[in-house]
């Protein structure tokens, strides 16, 4: 992976994430061709950008400073930004950069995520940037087609240079859709869309909204794991250690989940990224080489910040299945709370939970103590606790920028590793094609039954009959040949 080998084989790519943070002194070759200098340029680009559109040197048509980010995307082009911005928005220093200022992320197709992104917002104060590695995103592009309206339509077509721009590998792309290639920041297809948080993807709109001095801290954060996943003896490394343990959690004990029990509010958001960076990267089933494996490969991931789980799904986690899970906790909180006269601050409250989980899934109640306790005899069994459930406790001292940066690498080479020794292609996502072309079949259906009246053929039994049932229970539902936006 450092050396820039094509190590995402299908695909005729290296895996270069790690160049993405790296000191403008590093040399990172691709092709024989150092790409630091080419990343540096990139961030210089949105250093000098995003400081001109917080300091109202760049303003919006009508003259407004842009106060306002929407930064259209999907899957990878998405939920790392969301990650680092969920977690960055309770940082006190972060705070301090962020005031006056709002960022929102619209992904879903949904027209309901529209409304509530542009929902009390004004075109005039608004800065939107569309966000996607190949531009062709079905989901992105139309949203970016809405949005572009939704601000040509309240301050005319020339709006656009000043209220929209880009990021993408594919800058032919992002000029065809109207979007001035001076406001374009690119990337490369060494990056692949879930190792991407680190490029212009994540770093744009998140300088926009705390300035680049903060997300540079974010990126050095991660610079320093690559570092330590390159050079640390794998007895003492830590995405080695982490992706061992998760291969012999899946592949030798044989469990296929992993929980992702972040005890930090600010890290709401770490699982749901997660699950794209490892479900996609590690949920293969051949080898690198095409040939299908004789072992089950990737986690099922999922999680919730702690406490919050503890009341929802932990039960099947003390009693039912083993799902192994990651615990990760903060010394110092964002945002300290101390009640007089209260037993323990609020953080020490959140963190005896953090301390006590792992205790009980590792250790568990036996019948005897149970017996001791004076317990029932019916209710013995009920309220026996197996023990022997592995999990994995993480400590962050605490969660700035810089912090953040060093949790995403973790995770980020940990699932490399992990693909590395079970033999996978960890970056590629072939899985999510099919589902895409059958998705412009239907699309293609319900344009012709709709505008000609045509029967849905061409489908399964089952399909078909659902989407008659649809045409038919919306055929009342306006279609009119004009621009209809979201009404809240
Ligand atoms: O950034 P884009 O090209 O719009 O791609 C957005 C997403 O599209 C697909 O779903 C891929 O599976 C993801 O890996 C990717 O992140």
């Amino acid at each position: 992976m450092f050396n820039g080998e094509r190590i995402n084989s299908t695909e005729n790519r290296s895996v270069l994430h790690i160049a993405l943070r790296a000191p403008l002194d590093s040399i990172i070759n691709n092709d024989g061709k150092n790409v630091v200098p080419d990343v540096w340029q990139v961030l210089n680009k949105i250093r000098d950008f995003s400081e001109s559109v917080r300091s109202g040197a760049w303003i919006g048509a009508t003259g407004k400073v842009l106060k306002d980010v929407i930064a259209i995307g999907i899957g990878g082009s998405f939920l790392g930004p969301l990650f680092v911005h969920t977690a960055l928005q309770t940082d006190p220093e972060a705070i301090e950069f962020a005031q006056g200022r709002q960022l929102r992320f619209l992904a879903n197709v949904d027209p309901i995520d529209v409304a509530r992104n542009i929902a009390g917002l004004n075109p005039e104060t608004t800065l939107v940037v569309v966000v996607s590695k190949t531009f062709t995103t079905a989901e992105t592009m139309l949203n970016a087609r809405t949005l572009r309206e939704w601000i040509t339509a309240s301050l005319g077509p020339q709006a656009v240079a000043k209220h929209m721009v880009a990021v993408s590998t594919n800058l032919t792309l992002v000029e065809k859709f109207g979007i001035d290639p001076n406001n374009a920041f690119a990337f490369w297809d060494w990056v692949g869309g879930r190792y991407s948080v680190c490029s212009a993807v994540g770093v744009l709109p998140l300088s926009l909204q705390y300035g680049f001095s903060v997300v540079e801290k974010f990126l050095k954060g991660a610079s320093s794991i690559d570092q330590h996943f390159y050079s640390a003896p794998f007895a003492r490394n830590l995405p080695v250690l982490l992706g061992l343990l998760s291969v012999w959690n899946v592949s030798f004990l044989g469990f296929p989940a992993r929980a992702i029990l972040p005890y930090s509010q600010a890290l709401e958001k770490f699982a749901p990224h997660i699950q794209q960076v490892s479900m996609e990267s590690n949920g293969k089933g051949v080898s690198i080489d095409g040939v299908p494996l004789p072992y089950e490969t990737g986690e099922i991931d999922f999680g919730e910040p702690g406490t919050n789980g503890q009341h929802s799904f932990y039960q099947l986690i003390h009693q039912g299945r083993v799902i192994p899970c990651d615990f990760i906790g903060v010394v110092k909180s964002q945002q300290p709370v101390y009640l007089k006269g209260e037993m323990v601050s609020n953080h020490d409250e959140l963190m005896s939970n953090f301390f006590a989980q792992p205790d009980a899934l590792a250790y568990g109640k036996t019948a005897e103590q149970l017996l001791k306790e004076n317990v029932p005899r019916p209710l013995i069994p009920h309220k026996t606790f197996s023990g022997n459930r592995p999990s994995l406790s993480l400590l962050l001292p605490s969660l700035n920028a810089y912090n953040i940066g060093q949790l995403l690498a973790i995770y980020e080479h940990r699932i490399a590793v992990e693909g590395f020794v079970w033999g996978i292609n960890s970056f590629d996502q072939w899985g999510v094609e099919l589902g895409k072309s059958l998705a412009t079949q239907v699309r293609k259906q319900l344009h012709v039954s709709r505008k000609k009246g045509k029967p849905v053929e061409a489908f399964n039994f089952s399909t078909t009959t659902m989407l008659t049932r649809y045409l038919q229970e919306s055929a009342d539902v306006p279609m009119e040949d004009c621009t209809i936006l979201p009404k809240m």
